[in-house]
């Protein structure tokens, strides 16, 4: 099986996609991460020198190379990686999806440190930019999280409660 996790930045998709892999017996990926060793320089480089366009091409395609190469998986996608170029229909069509549903103020309280190496959430003056940044990326993503087969939102985000959620699902659908 193929189980895809998806969500906005620090919803936990690394962080609960890894435990999940070790609990199922599966391999792990994490889209960001193989987009790096590909392309061989960070997320935020890609961004600075090449462009958000180019950046959500090569996501798109290295998701589907991912399915290709992993018929058993847990992945971990970019928090963006859904809504271009329709990696939702193609993930949907190879596997379980699962969004995790963090609400904003749980979100700001884990990336406040980490915002500046995001591209996306970089340059922002303070608290309340963040936030309000946050707020609008999930408003315009919603559409396509929510077409997820499974969701969760904190505290049933736990490696167990999931993962009881996803043989609940496999076993019943
Ligand atoms: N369940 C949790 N409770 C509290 N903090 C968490 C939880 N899961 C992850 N974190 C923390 O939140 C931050 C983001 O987690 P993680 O990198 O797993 O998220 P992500 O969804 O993969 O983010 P990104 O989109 O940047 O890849 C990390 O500092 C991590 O330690
Ligand atoms: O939310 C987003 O659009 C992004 C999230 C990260 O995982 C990276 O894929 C990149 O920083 C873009
Ligand atoms: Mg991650």
């Amino acid at each position: 099986m193929r189980l895809f996790l998806i969500g906005m930045p620090g919803a936990g998709k690394t962080t609960l996609g890894r435990a999940l892999a070790v609990r199922g017996g599966l391999p792990f990926r994490d889209l960001d991460e193989e987009i790096v060793q590909r392309e061989q320089r960070t997320v935020a480089e890609i961004f600075a020198a090449e462009g958000e366009d180019y950046f959500r091409e090569v996501e798109a395609r290295v998701a589907r190379e991912l399915i290709a190469e992993h018929p058993r998986l847990v992945l971990a996608t970019g928090g963006g990686a859904p809504c271009f170029h329709g990696t939702m229909d193609a993930l949907k069509a190879a596997g379980l999806t699962l969004w995790l549903d963090v609400p904003v103020p749980e979100l700001v309280a884990r990336l406040q440190h980490q915002a500046a190496s995001r591209p996306l959430l970089a340059a922002l003056p303070d608290l309340e930019a963040l936030k309000l940044r946050l707020s609008e990326t999930i408003a315009a993503r919603t559409g396509f999280y929510a077409q997820a087969e499974l969701r969760c939102t904190p505290p049933a985000c736990t490696t167990e409660a999931v993962w009881a959620l996803v043989q609940r699902y496999t076993t019943t659908a």
